[in-house]
């Protein structure tokens, strides 16, 4: 197996956010110009606040930049469970307030309900993704990738053609919607950001051997691409 991944390391979250923002901005820079437009998929939860803070300062041609998400929570935006919530609140001001935001989630009642209007909407950015984000969960998940989750084969498929999926696991807390597996790994570039001393034996242990099944982020970190694993204490 080529093992393709590269571990940057640094001392603090101030620093690991300022060295994604340079990396992702870098990304989406050589894309516009190269195809006049980019698109930017990214990670909820807790670790990406002080990124998304940093990223928004950066000099883009942020109107020419679409984002979204790698996965959502199906909640509304009033809930401070919604990635989207979190984009809006943390990346999307200042310069990068041009940027057009398309959510993975909307007001149907379920994943599934929701599923072919948010495939509609994900048409209006432009494909391959320019760069995807990825975090890492303390049970090895990523993206709504969860172990025991009811279409993890199905997401995690190389040769799969769905792009996006709705996910029900037990660790997930509400229904989810992800981008697959093949969605996340043809991003020009693909970075995965991990926070906090106890999530370094849990990246460490999904570097040895065992079912990517157990735990998800297996699948991207035995890909056969570049992958650069951005980790701070
Ligand atoms: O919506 C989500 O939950 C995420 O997109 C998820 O995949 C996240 O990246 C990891 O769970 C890490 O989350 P923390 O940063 O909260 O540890």
């Amino acid at each position: 197996m080529v093992v393709s991944h590269t571990l940057h390391e640094f001392a603090d979250g101030a620093a690991v956010a300022k060295a994604l923002a340079d990396y992702v901005a870098a990304a989406l820079a050589a894309r516009v110009e190269r195809d006049g437009l980019a698109s930017l998929a990214l990670s909820g939860g807790r670790t990406p606040t002080r990124f998304f803070e940093e990223l928004s300062t950066r000099d883009l041609p942020w109107d020419k930049i679409g984002v979204t998400l790698v996965d959502e929570r199906w909640v509304r935006e009033t809930s401070d469970r919604s990635n989207a919530r979190l984009v809006r609140q943390h990346l999307l001001k200042g310069k990068a307030a041009a940027a057009r935001f398309i959510p993975l989630a909307n007001d149907a009642p379920s994943p599934e309900a929701g599923l072919f209007a948010v495939n509609e909407s994900l048409e209006e950015l432009s494909w391959p993704l320019a760069c995807a984000v990825l975090g890492m969960g303390d049970d090895g998940h990523t993206a709504s990738f969860f172990p025991g989750g009811d279409h993890l084969e199905e997401a995690l498929d190389p040769e799969g053609t769905l792009g996006l999926i709705p996910m029900h696991a037990e660790g997930a807390g509400e229904p989810r919607i992800t981008l697959t597996l093949p969605v996340l790994l043809a991003a020009d570039a693909l970075a995965l950001h991990i926070e906090g001393a106890a999530k370094r034996p849990v990246l460490e242990k999904a570097l040895g051997e065992g079912p990517a099944t157990d735990m998800p982020i297996r699948a991207v970190l035995r890909a056969e691409r570049p992958l650069d694993i951005f980790w701070a204490p």
